[in-house]
């Protein structure tokens, strides 16, 4: 099948096969991609029309006890690292609510002092979620790493609406060389886990890695099994001081690609520009190529770093919804109210409610959207 023929298949509502998949993303042709973006751009719009969610960011603990090739804050690496107050969390969180944003992302490093049962941390890190949800009544995600069912339980219990969990590739040797000693199928089951525990879950893609497009069209397949609410995918900015520091860094062509095609064949899911790889220079492309939430935004004076851009654009202050809202508008958008976005959330959570109880199993495509004309 021609480049045409699977954009106009996708196009019109149906799934594409993996060989279709890899016809979109292998296009090297200007028009082609122009193309590509065009048709995902209208298929957002006609979801949520005219309207972008925007995330504010909270890396709050930079310590981590893995050893991902591909991160800085990787166990055994010389980087920065500290552990926010409860005080300090809750003042960005309220900062980044008064700036506009819609959820706060509770980010961390797989910290032991937070995660090990029977220390201290255990309990603060629920209390954390519980004291931001108190002090901005804002959605909360949180993105630990892979936890124990009970400790999600209790996540979702403290407020949390969103579990935010990657797998970078479902390509198992790639896997494995990526995230060693951190089983592909206990992180996999973490997402199913929280889904069945009534949180809203992220699946994540990175690419640059030297995955091919038959790995990626099968991400695509898992993303579907998964049946994740919002995925997204980021290119890999080589970190210093890591095992893949020397890796060559790609440009940012397959990302775009992989964002536009991922509209196309999940019209309604959430799919992010992240602002941690090329910063607000980055931002347009990924909202033209179809992404609808603007993620990574983090105010200027909170001392956190980001996570593949520990400081691209943080200090200058363009990593704020400020800096973000007047590229939206150069693309015809603009920011959804927190209202929009909440009546987005309890859709999507009733619907994963009734899809746990089994009363409806209903392809994706069916749903209907919230902001449809
Ligand atoms: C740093 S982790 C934070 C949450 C938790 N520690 C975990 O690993 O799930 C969040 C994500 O950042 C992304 N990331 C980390 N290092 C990166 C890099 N060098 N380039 C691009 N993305 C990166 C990966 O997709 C990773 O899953
Ligand atoms: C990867 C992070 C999000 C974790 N949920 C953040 N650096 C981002 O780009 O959105
Ligand atoms: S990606 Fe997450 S788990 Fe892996 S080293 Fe980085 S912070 Fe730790």
């Amino acid at each position: 099948m021609g480049f045409y023929e699977a954009l106009e298949k996708v196009s019109a509502g149906e799934f594409l096969n993996q060989e279709e998949i890899a016809v979109l993303l292998s296009t090297d042709d200007e028009q082609e991609n122009r193309d590509l973006f065009t048709a995902a751009c209208k298929v957002r719009n006609k979801c949520f029309s005219n309207k972008v969610f925007l995330y504010g960011f909270v890396y709050f603990s930079t310590y981590c006890r893995n050893k991902c090739n591909f991160c800085f804050y990787r166990a055994v690496n010389k980087s920065i690292r500290y552990r926010k107050s409860l005080k300090e969390i809750v003042d960005i969180a309220v900062s980044l609510k008064k700036s506009g944003i819609h959820l706060i992302d509770l980010t961390m490093g797989e910290d032991p002092y937070y995660l090990d049962r029977g220390k201290a941390g255990y309990d603060e890190l629920l209390n954390i979620i519980k004291q931001v949800k108190k002090a901005t009544n804002l959605p909360v995600m949180i993105s630990p790493g892979t936890v124990s069912e009970k400790l999600l339980e209790k996540m979702k219990d403290s407020g949390a609406e969103w579990y935010a969990c990657y797998q970078e590739t479902h390509n198992l040797n790639l896997y494995n060389k990526l995230r060693p000693d951190q089983p592909y199928q206990k992180r996999y089951n973490s997402k199913l886990a929280a889904k069945e525990n009534g949180l809203l879950i992220e699946e994540g893609l990175l690419t640059g890695l030297g995955e091919n497009v038959y790995d990626i069209a099968a991400s695509f397949y898992k993303m579907k099994e998964l049946e994740a609410q919002q995925i997204r995918v980021m290119t890999f900015v080589p970190q210093k001081g890591t095992p893949m520091e020397q890796f060559s860094a790609h440009d940012n062509k397959m990302e775009l690609k992989i964002i536009a095609v991922m509209r196309l064949l999940f019209p309604d899911r959430l799919i992010p520009a992240s602002l941690d790889v090329e910063g607000i220079d980055g931002l347009k492309k990924r909202i033209n190529a179809g992404a609808n939430v603007v993620t990574s935004i983090i105010p200027p004076d909170s001392g956190l770093a980001g996570v593949s851009q520990s400081t691209l654009n943080i200090k200058d202050g363009w990593r704020t919804v400020q800096g973000v809202v007047p590229i939206l508008q150069e693309c015809g958008l603009a920011p959804a109210s927190v209202s929009e976005y909440k009546n987005w959330l309890k859709n999507e959570e009733h619907k994963n409610a009734e899809e746990n109880c089994g009363l409806r199993r209903q392809n994706a495509r069916n749903r209907s959207c919230v902001f449809a004309s």
